[in-house]
């Protein structure tokens, strides 16, 4: 086909190619996405979904590489640790000129009494140490929990050391549990849907076993709980239950503060001779974490406890001057304690049989610290030189839970090997956990994008819904005036304009109708207008993309033939102009350019769709 000299853009004009024979008609709207569109989309949401499978499993891998190196390294630093906190001195106790004790980094020196001892733990905190740098340390092992692991972390010392002070802390300055808690929710925000947890919180008092959340009996809400002497029950895979202990579920780091405040108030406390709110009993919080197995139904659900424990104050009861219940709450107290520093030495000397029956407490605790379970205990010192005596005690208690090495000498070759080998595990650690957060990272952006391709495909499916005013459903108004068309203009021939154009400017059938008529009354005008050639009209989006249609130039030529017309820049003011009355502005194109600032939800769909046309442009 030859190109005509007098049109603008060297095609063929409309009367030109009546003779020619007729091309296939096609129709298309702006509204309907179709068919190879849908494809395309359903094709990229199931690369996607591969894609996204991939990644999951790319980051099981190396999540699987750093838990495997934080075993490793916890298992290197033995699997039962100790840290030791020194107490700030209070206002009460009475400072002297030479303190008691002298701390290193791992290291612990207490004088009294012309005798001078030394202690070594895995790390010492002394006075000024903040609640965070604790917290810091003892965060490994909350890490090792989610992982799967069970975990205990054991809050001991001598009363008024400060050992709820660690574990709970103060508004101000949290402890160990409320900053557990922030930090599981924290990671199982990061890791997406597939970690939950729940929350049970007891109480080991005078050999009994309270809980600390059932809810209070309605007619006597001022008492405290009474659901006591709770059952201890043993599974045969050896994991412990407590028949009928509460157990709520904690959705959030709000929920699981609420029930744990609730908790700590129904704790039995009184006061004595040291400690104005004296924990009487070993309060027992335990998280237990449900890590769902990378969101197929298939995989298994993991189970790991996260056990913290306040345990009662060690005490001398004849210093403390205890009578009557104090002095039988302290007797408790300090049987238990020694059963648990009992089954501590028989796990850590690998001792065939571990006397976990002692006590209720290691009862419960049981598959919490042996095989497999990481155990830390914080043992709490006070600074005073009057606590000397109670200090040692404490700490002899401390270093007989910790591994005893004969051989110094060899213990010093041991501990620079274990340096070493901890430190390339770290390293290995650290960059798998940066792996694991760059494909962490892909697989949000991956899942952004599935959305967003599941969006656009659900929105192509849905039926379009039209304005009251508009009578007809879009096939009917589409078959209407394609009949009329047939009608009217059988010999009319289109040229093929979707291949031309970026398929969203090209018209729909309604819109040709409208616009047509639009020609006819702007054709007319445009006879009037021809001295001045140019008319300053503006057209809203839809209009202005179906006027550079180029039948409608080739018409509008083809009207003025020999006079040179910019149709080009021809803009058609709708709403301004009083010339264009002849266009319908109450007319469904009209509306339809309204629906770009609507802030219906249906229509931002239609408006999404006009979008995604526009890009396909660029
Ligand atoms: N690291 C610390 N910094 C500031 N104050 C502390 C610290 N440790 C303990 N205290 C303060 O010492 C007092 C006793 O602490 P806390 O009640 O925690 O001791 P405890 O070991 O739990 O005693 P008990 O066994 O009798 O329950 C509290 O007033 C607490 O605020």
């Amino acid at each position: 086909m030859e190109s005509n000299p007098d049109s603008p853009d060297g095609l063929p004009l409309i009367s030109e190619l009546s003779d020619s024979p007729p091309l296939p008609t096609i129709f298309t709207d702006v509204n309907v996405v179709p068919e190879h569109e849908k494809n395309q989309l359903l094709q990229s949401i199931l690369n996607l979904e591969g894609e996204i499978a991939d990644l999951r499993l790319k980051h099981k891998l190396w999540n699987e590489k750093r838990r495997e190196a934080l075993n490793k390294i916890l298992d290197i630093k033995g699997s039962i640790r100790v840290f030791c906190r020194v107490r700030p001195f209070l206002e009460i106790d009475r400072r002297r000129i030479r303190e008691p004790i002298s701390t290193g980094s791992e290291k612990i020196v207490v004088k009294s009494g012309g005798t001078r001892k030394e202690f070594e733990f895995d790390k010492v905190f002394a006075q000024e140490v903040s609640q965070g740098d604790v917290f810091v340390e003892v965060e490994p092992i909350l890490r090792s929990a989610l992982d799967g692991n069970n975990v205990c972390v054991l809050a001991y010392g001598q009363t008024s050391t400060g050992k709820t002070f660690t574990m709970d802390g103060t508004n101000e300055q949290p402890g160990i549990i409320p900053r557990a808690l922030k930090e599981l929710f924290h990671q199982a925000s990061s890791e997406g849907e597939s970690l939950t947890f729940s929350m049970s919180m007891s109480e080991v008092y005078m050999g009994s076993l309270k809980d600390l959340l059932a809810a209070r009996p309605t007619y006597r809400a001022y008492e405290p709980v009474t659901r006591c002497n709770l059952n201890i029950q043993t599974d045969p895979k050896g994991s412990v239950e407590i028949e009928g202990l509460t157990e709520v579920q904690i959705l959030d780091y709000a929920k699981a503060r609420w029930w744990y405040n609730r908790g700590r108030r129904a704790r039995s406390t009184s006061w004595t001779s040291v400690n104005e709110t004296s924990s009487r009993s070993h309060c027992l919080t335990r998280i237990t974490i449900f890590r769902h197995g990378n969101g197929s139904s298939e995989a298994k659900t993991e189970i790991s406890k996260l056990w913290m424990v306040d345990l009662g104050g060690s005490e001398r009861l004849l210093k403390t001057g205890a009578s009557g219940l104090t002095l039988d709450e302290g007797r408790a107290i300090n049987l238990s304690l020694s059963a648990l520093g009992d089954v501590i030495a028989a796990l850590r000397r690998k001792r065939g049989h571990v006397p976990y029956r002692n006590s209720k407490l290691t009862q419960i605790l049981k598959d919490s610290l042996g095989d497999g379970s990481k155990v830390l205990m914080l043992v709490h010192v006070s600074p005073c030189e009057e606590d000397a005596g109670e200090t040692i005690c404490s700490l002899c208690f401390a270093k007989r839970a910790r591994a005893v090495e004969s051989n110094r000498e060899q213990v010093e070759d041991l501990k620079k090997q274990k340096e070493k080998r901890v430190h390339e595990l770290e390293e290995c650690m650290r960059e798998a956990e940066e792996e694991c957060q760059k494909v962490k990272d892909q697989i949000q952006k991956a899942e952004f994008l599935l959305i967003e391709n599941k969006r656009l495909h659900s929105n192509a499916d849905q039926p379009l819904e039209y304005e009251e005013n508009s009578p007809e459903s879009p096939k009917q108004e589409l078959k209407a005036v394609t009949e009329t068309h047939h009608q009217s203009d059988q010999k009319a021939t289109r040229r093929i304009i979707s291949r031309s154009l970026p398929r969203f400017m090209t018209s729909t059938v309604a819109s040709r109708e409208r616009q047509s008529a639009s020609e006819r009354d702007i054709v007319g005008k445009a006879r009037s207008l021809r001295s001045t050639m140019r008319s300053s009209i503006q057209f809203t989006a839809s209009h202005s993309i179906s006027f550079s249609d180029r039948r409608f130039k080739a018409s509008l030529q083809n009207s003025s033939r020999k006079k040179h017309v910019e149709t080009d820049n021809v803009v058609v003011n709708m709403t301004e102009s009083p010339k264009c009355s002849g266009l319908d502005t109450k007319s469904t194109s009209l509306t339809r350019s309204k629906m770009v600032t609507s802030s219906d939800p249906n229509l931002r769909a239609k408006l999404c769709r006009h979008r995604r046309r526009m890009s396909d442009l660029i």
